[in-house]
């Protein structure tokens, strides 16, 4: 066997690839949506218990922790229909290409971020 085989193990010189990182984001936000559904159903089940408990689940999303989960819950599902109408668009045969599949990657990646921002503001 080859003793001088290329090796690289400095993680510095790796970087991933605009699709790679949407790829990931979206199993990601997937999961993420998952485990914020578990919440978004207790919560749901609470608040229709009794009027007093109504008022349990409103304050508890009027607080800075409910304020986080419910931006963060938006943006994953922002995230990942984003991801999800980028992919239904690869699956009709466009941006399959290398450049433009990185560059559809970028805008998916700069819309998130724009649209998470827009609702942090009015939802804060
Ligand atoms: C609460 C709703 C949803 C949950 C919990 C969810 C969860 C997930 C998870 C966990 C994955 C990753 C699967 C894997 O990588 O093995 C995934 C993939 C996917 N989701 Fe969703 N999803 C939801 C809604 C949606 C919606 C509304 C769309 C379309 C706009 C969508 C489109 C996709 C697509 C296209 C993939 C495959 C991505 C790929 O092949 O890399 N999903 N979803």
């Amino acid at each position: 066997m080859k003793k001088q085989r290329p090796v690289n193990l400095d993680l510095n010189t790796i970087k991933f690839p605009p699709s790679a990182i949407t790829s990931i984001l979206h199993r990601v936000t997937g999961v993420a949506m998952f485990f914020a559904l578990l919440f978004v159903i207790w919560a749901w089940a609470v608040s229709l218990g009794s009027a007093d408990d109504f008022k349990y689940v409103q304050s508890l999303m009027e607080g800075v922790i409910g304020k986080i989960i419910a931006i963060g819950t938006l943006s994953a599902l922002t995230y990942h229909i984003l991801g999800g109408i980028r992919h239904g668009i690869m699956d009709l045969g466009y941006w399959e290409e290398l450049e433009s599949g990185n560059t559809s990657a970028k805008v998916t990646i700069g819309l998130w971020v724009v649209l998470t921002v827009v609702m942090g503001v009015v939802l804060w």
